[in-house]
């Protein structure tokens, strides 16, 4: 189970960040965020994540749930809660990724993503 925010920008794009090197899928762009560790609260998981891998605080009020991916990922099955956020405090900083880019959900469909995330593209043009 993994939780994600599409961080959406005042000009209405979303910031994704690029999976290091030398872990799996390294090179994708992906919405930040990670696993929920155990007894964790998925909106808790996802403001430590957003922490740790960003430098911003997000506050429980400002994740809005928006969609989930459910994949068939190697030998597990993902499961990633998708949150949109608007507001958050902080200049986001690539702390953990290769690099960070903001886009517009139609700009997505030409970046390496993760496979899960496709689905998520159209959704997400339609809600921002
Ligand atoms: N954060 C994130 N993970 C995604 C996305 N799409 C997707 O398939 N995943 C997958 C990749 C990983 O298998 C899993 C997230 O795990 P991770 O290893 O990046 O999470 P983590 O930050 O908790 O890392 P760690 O504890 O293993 O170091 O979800 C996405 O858009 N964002």
């Amino acid at each position: 189970m993994v939780v994600a925010a599409a961080l959406v920008d005042d000009q209405g794009r979303i910031l994704l960040q690029q999976r290091p090197p030398g872990r799996p899928m390294a090179g994708l762009w992906e919405f930040p965020g990670g696993k929920i560790e155990p007894g964790e609260r998925p909106e808790a998981a996802l403001i430590r994540e957003l922490e740790e891998e960003l430098d911003i605080s997000a506050d429980t009020a400002c994740l809005s749930p928006a969609t989930f991916a459910s994949a068939d990922l190697e030998e597990r099955h993902l499961l990633l809660l998708l949150y949109v956020c608007r507001r958050w405090r902080g200049e986001p900083r690539p702390l953990h990724a290769t690099g960070l880019q903001w886009v517009r959900p139609d700009q997505m469909h030409d970046l390496p993503m993760p496979p899960a995330d496709r689905p998520l593209i159209g959704l997400l043009d339609a809600l921002i």
